[in-house]
């Protein structure tokens, strides 16, 4: 029987700034619909390369990533984008930053996007700010205000850089619950960044490590079928977890052992 082709897909990429590779041995890899797939690899290994390739911010230098099988090309609402820093719009309260992320769907009416922007409004918690301006809320309830505005305007593909990176530590486990909680909930599919081992074993259905730059996959981590579907504060409690964790660490640090005995 005929395999039916996956629903986001990494045909042979390559990636070169100028003369830097980026991602030199060509890269592939299929994702599924629904799936939650980390990046995690060092800094500068190409990560955020590889994602903003899919949002359509960069151009492969060759091969293609296909979404339902046709090219990805330039950013569009199928793909909605997460970014570390997030600039929301200051002159506008919580609930039109929401909104404005729905502007390009003419497929809703003015009511309908105020609905919608109230679910998700509720669904991140920040329902008792709706009204509020960005400067007068946390950095940690902006970030959700930014994963809610993405949310409501129901892109294809969920892509996320780094949205905990300058976030304290408490905030960030509350957000990363979250997260999955949203993420399972809405069933889209997501690709994460992020170079925190913990953070990537508690979100993921999937890691892709990656070693030093150029890109390269040193592992492909089925976390699901190691450490269940749930994640609450228990599992990251829990030996399985504890265990996943170490392994993907020392992973990485054989990796930069290498590294450093070759220099
Ligand atoms: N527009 C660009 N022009 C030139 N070089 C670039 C450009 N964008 C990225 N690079 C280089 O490509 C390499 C990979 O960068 P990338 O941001 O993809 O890595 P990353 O793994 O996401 O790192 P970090 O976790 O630090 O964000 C780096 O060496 C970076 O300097």
């Amino acid at each position: 029987m005929e395999q039916p082709s996956p629903y986001l897909q990494f045909q042979n990429v390559t990636k070169c700034f100028g003369d830097v590779p980026v991602v030199q041995q060509p890269f592939n890899l299929a994702i599924p619909a629904g799936q939650f797939t980390v990046f995690l690899g060092p800094s500068g290994c190409g990560k955020t390369t590889l994602m903003r390739m899919i949002g359509g911010l960069d151009t492969p230098s060759s091969g293609e990533i296909l979404l339902q099988g046709a090219p990805v090309g330039e950013p569009d609402i199928r793909r909605g984008m997460v970014f570390q820093s997030y600039s929301s719009f200051p002159w506008l309260t919580v609930r039109k930053n929401i909104e404005f992320g729905m502007r390009f769907r003419r497929d809703l009416s003015v009511t309908q996007k105020k609905e919608r922007a109230e679910h998700f409004l509720k669904l991140v918690g920040l329902g008792d700010f709706a009204s509020s301006y960005p400067s007068r809320i946390s950095g940690g309830m902006r970030q959700r205000v930014a994963i809610a505005r993405t949310l409501a305007a129901n892109p294809d593909v969920l892509l996320m850089d780094e949205p905990f990176g300058a976030l304290d530590a408490n905030l960030r486990e509350d957000l990363q619950f979250e997260l999955r909680k949203i993420q399972k909930n809405s069933g889209k599919t997501t690709i994460f960044v992020t170079h925190d081992v913990e953070e990537a074993v508690f979100l993921a259905d999937r890691i892709i490590v990656f070693g030093p730059r150029p890109a390269r996959v040193i592992a492909d981590v089925d976390v699901t079928s190691l450490i269940g579907p749930e994640r609450n504060e228990d599992v990251r409690d829990s030996e399985r977890f504890f265990h996943l964790r170490t392994e993907i660490l020392h992973l990485l640090r054989g990796r930069e052992i290498k590294k450093s005995l070759a220099s």
